[in-house]
């Protein structure tokens, strides 16, 4: 080091030295820190000098320090070799240097480099062994039609904040069991200061020698926790990003629509931006067409580059998992090493068992997260910062422009004007992974107060509108968990969220026909409309019920509803329309930013009554507004004619008198629609006579002591359930496992005559009880406060006539003056004063 270069470390060094007495940094990250800036010998020579000053005054810091210094400088020679030649971060020997040029680079996990000590990454952010600590492994890397000996470790340079484990497990209420979280605000300095130290030492490599890195990219289009770009730069090789599209791949068998406008509209934004991003470092994404397929493409690449690994992030949709294991096995057998990391979900949905829970519940969230608790796996690790800067080839392949892969082409109408149905979805979002982390933030300090007790308004921003962030991976799961447990308000039912979208997954990866075929063999014969106008009525927001055109508005015109209002369309089109589920899925699937075939086939088999779970409620088009739209906001806003309607109106404009329809502007079937469905009632009843229907009919598929539907059993279960005695069964045998069923159901299906069913699942919209509790409790004490400052007042006033009456003078008054009054009943569209932020127009 020279003498100037030097101080400067120093500098550097007791800089990092005053952070940790201030605890923005923890011993081992310090250590790790030290190492990065003053090199492996610098700090064997300096570091017991640099800590000197705190022996005094820090006993016990420093002697934590102390220990982990003489623990890592303990180490063997051959140890010290090994790391050197797996992450390059020292001068090598010229044979070490042949040696790593003739070999795809070979990461082993940390615990095995160093031995149980100390590892420590090219990338320059300290590395914790965490075998040694106690901590389990992360899960973050699968070494490609390799054992499970060899399945490697974790990828833990940079991590996010401290030493934290996340566990997908049920704690309480919660969903995730955490063991030393960092505060936010510390995570945020942490994650600032260590991509700038990433930035500097990510300059120090010189991967010049080594075969280039061909990095696939699918989704987790991000720079922030991206195991499998860490996993690139741990190898210390030039890395070739690529984005290759091909729709029949992505579409897989079946009808998944998985590809559809209004996501590939997204996700051409995001290839815009990671590529901004990836300039930024100094690097950038080669797209190409896929044509004939992902393999050829991916071998010209190899061919043309010279790449010696195929680095990817694993997608869990059973046809694309089954697509890159015939890639991978054929990259393989051409000698190109390839490494799949796991990190689109929390847990890998192929980990999943039920083991030690059974089967009883299946399908309901409670029920994954139990099955997630009982069986931890290994845990989630934590989240990993971005790098500085990427190092890249000298030649670079040829790709095409991202317009040529057709993603957010336009229609043209006949006279050749472009059709740009995604100004709205322009407008309303920001595509950037900057963008995803601020609509975190703003929600993590702001909307998930609100969250707890209010998602289901429409006409509030109370959830985080993630979702397609999350789709398309510019958000990790694992990010988001994190600052959420970091967040103020401890927000179980937003963590739980994300339970739900693993539940999806995993429910996938068990069913594959999951996008196109009901779950529950009666309900395929269910009697399904085939008014097409009314599909069409419903997919444009034309039906006449405010509620559901504002919601179906909203879908097209932003991409986007929340999770309440897309059950009030789901029920609309299903219980009321009598339209099959797939036909909501497909609509849902073109249009939607977030459109997810996992989650939207999963909640579309719910709500169509035929999936592992069943609502056991269904929405009414109009009361539903009580609890989502009490003021009529949201329906002003999706559908403008209507706005002059009076609050308690504007949700049935054919309850309006004529002259206030005239005063509005409002024009039932002229500038609204007519409602395309009235008699709501008798269509509910109709929609639970067929159920009960179809369930006689098909009595095979009802479990006879319970009354609960039953389900053929994917042979992954029944291994699952049988274990050892799965091998007994005769090939071909059926298991049915009864499920979660709708009450209402049961009773039909037992009394078909009746009238009365006591279960009716209709939902007749509430305000949500803590409010109600909430507003009792303000008029409450509102009257008691008049009352008293009534008595208050007549006690003055007897005082006042008193001192009259004894010629005495006036006394000052007391109280303020004002008329004692009762605050007035509350009506069912108030709110919580101060509460909800509803501004009433
Ligand atoms: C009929 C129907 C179809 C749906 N289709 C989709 C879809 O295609 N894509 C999609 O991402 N979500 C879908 N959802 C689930 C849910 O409505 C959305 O995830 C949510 O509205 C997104 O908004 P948010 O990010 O503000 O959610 P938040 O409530 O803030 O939740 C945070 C995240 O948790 C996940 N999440 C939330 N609710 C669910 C859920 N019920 N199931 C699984 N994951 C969930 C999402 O990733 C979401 O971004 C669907 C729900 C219904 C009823």
């Amino acid at each position: 080091m020279s003498v100037a270069k030097d101080a400067k470390a120093v500098s550097q060094v007791r800089q990092m030295l005053r952070d940790l007495l201030l605890g923005r940094e923890d011993p081992e990250g310090f250590f790790g820190l030290c190492l990065s800036v003053l090199g492996d010998n610098d700090t064997r020579t300096l570091f017991m000098d640099l800590i000197k000053p705190i022996s005094s005054g820090h006993v016990q810091l420093h002697s934590q320090l102390s220990a982990i210094y003489h623990e890592y400088f303990s180490k063997g020679e051959d140890v010290e070799v090994e790391l050197a030649l797996a992450l390059s971060l020292q001068e090598v020997s010229q044979e070490v240097k042949e040696q790593r040029s003739a070999k795809p680079p070979q990461v082993k996990s940390y615990a095995e480099l160093a031995g149980g000590r100390w590892a420590w990454s090219v990338n320059g952010a300290g590395v914790q062994d965490r075998g040694s600590r106690g901590l389990e492994k992360q899960p973050t890397v699968t070494k490609w039609s390799l054992t499970d000996a060899e399945v490697q470790g974790p990828t833990t340079a940079l991590t996010k904040g401290r030493n934290a484990e996340l566990h997908l497990a049920e704690e309480g209420d919660d969903f995730i069991k955490e063991h030393d979280a960092g505060q936010s605000q510390k995570l945020k300095r942490s994650r600032r200061r260590r991509q700038r130290k990433n930035q500097e030492l990510s300059l120090l490599q010189s991967p010049s020698g080594s075969k280039p890195i061909l990095l696939w990219l699918r989704r987790d289009l991000r720079m922030w926790d991206n195991p499998a770009l860490i996993g690139c730069l741990e190898m210390g090789a030039p890395i070739i990003p690529v984005f290759l599209w091909n729709a029949a791949e992505e579409e897989g068998p079946g009808v998944t629509v998985a590809a559809g406008g209004a996501s590939k509209y997204w996700l051409h934004q995001v290839l815009v931006c990671f590529n901004q991003s990836l300039e930024q470092r100094g690097s950038h994404l080669i797209t190409q067409r896929a044509e004939p397929s992902s393999l050829e493409a991916l071998l010209r690449l190899v061919a043309e580059t010279g790449a010696g690994t195929v680095v990817a992030t694993a997608l869990y949709e059973p046809w694309l998992k089954e697509r890159d294991e015939v890639v991978f096995r054929a990259l393989e057998r051409k000698g190109i090493h390839c490494q799949l990391f796991h990190s689109y979900c929390l847990r890998d949905p192929y980990s999943i068992t039920t083991q030690g829970v059974g089967l009883r519940g299946i399908g309901s969230v409670s029920h994954f997260m139990s099955c997630c608790q009982q069986n931890p796996g290994t845990g989630l690790g934590t989240p990993l910062d971005a790098p500085g800067a990427l190092p890249v080839p000298s030649v670079w392949p040829q790709g095409c422009p991202l317009t040529a892969l057709g993603l957010a082409r336009m229609p043209r109408r006949k006279d050749g004007t472009v059709v740009d149905w995604a100004a709205n979805i322009r407008e309303a979002w920001d595509f950037s992974e900057d963008g995803a982390q601020a609509r975190l933030d703003a929600f993590l300090q702001d909307g998930v107060y609100r969250y707890e007790k209010e998602s289901c308004r429409a006409d509030a921003p109370n959830t985080s509108s993630l979702s397609p962030y999350l789709h398309f991976g510019q958000l990790s799961a694992r990010w988001l968990l994190w600052d959420a447990r970091g967040a103020r308000c401890r927000p179980p039912k937003f963590q739980r969220k994300l339970a739900w979208r693993d539940l999806a997954y995993w429910q996938l990866c068990l069913f594959p026909d999951l996008p196109w075929e009901s779950l529950r063999p009666p309900y395929k014969a269910l009697r399904w409309s085939s008014e097409r106008a009314h599909l069409r009525a419903w997919q444009r927001g034309g039906t006449g019920y405010p509620l559901v055109d504002a919601a179906m508005r909203q879908l097209w015109l932003s991409g986007w509803m929340n999770n309440y209002m897309r059950h009030v369309v789901a029920s609309f089109l299903i219980a009321y329309l009598h339209l099959p589920w797939q036909e909501g899925y497909r609509w849902f699937q073109d249009t939607l930013v977030d459109a997810d075939v996992a989650i939207d086939a999963m909640m579309w088999q719910n709500g169509g009554m035929c999936g592992l779970d069943h609502w056991n409620f269904v929405m009414h088009p109009v009361d539903a507004a009580l609890t989502c739209d009490p003021r009529g906001d949201y329906v002003r806003k999706w559908c403008p004619e209507l706005a002059a309607l009076p609050d308690d109106l504007i949700h049935k404009p054919w309850h309006c008198p004529a002259s206030m329809l005239r005063r509005a502007g409002v024009v039932l079937g002229g500038n609204y629609p007519e409602r395309i469905v009235v008699d709501l009632e008798e269509l509910r009843a109709q929609s639970l006579r067929d159920a009960a229907e179809v369930r006689r009919r098909f009595g095979e598929f009802v479990d006879c002591h319970s009354g609960c539907d039953l389900v053929p059993l994917p042979a992954r279960l029944v291994q699952e359930a049988l274990g050892s005695r799965a091998e007994l069964v005769r090939s071909g045998t059926q298991f049915l496992l009864p499920v979660i069923t709708r009450m209402e159901f049961k009773h039909q299906t037992s009394d078909p005559d009746g009238t009365d069913n006591p279960y009716s699942a209709v939902l007749k919209g509430y305000v949500s009880r803590k409010r109600d509790e909430t507003i009792a409790f303000l008029n409450e004490r509102d009257f008691t406060a008049s009352v008293m400052c009534e008595s208050a007042q007549r006690r003055e006033r007897q005082d006042r006539h008193q001192r009259l009456l004894e010629g005495l003078p006036k006394a000052p008054p007391t109280t303020p003056r004002g008329r004692a009054r009762r605050t007035p009943a509350r009506d069912p569209y108030s709110t919580v004063p101060g509460g909800v932020a509803v501004p009433r127009r």
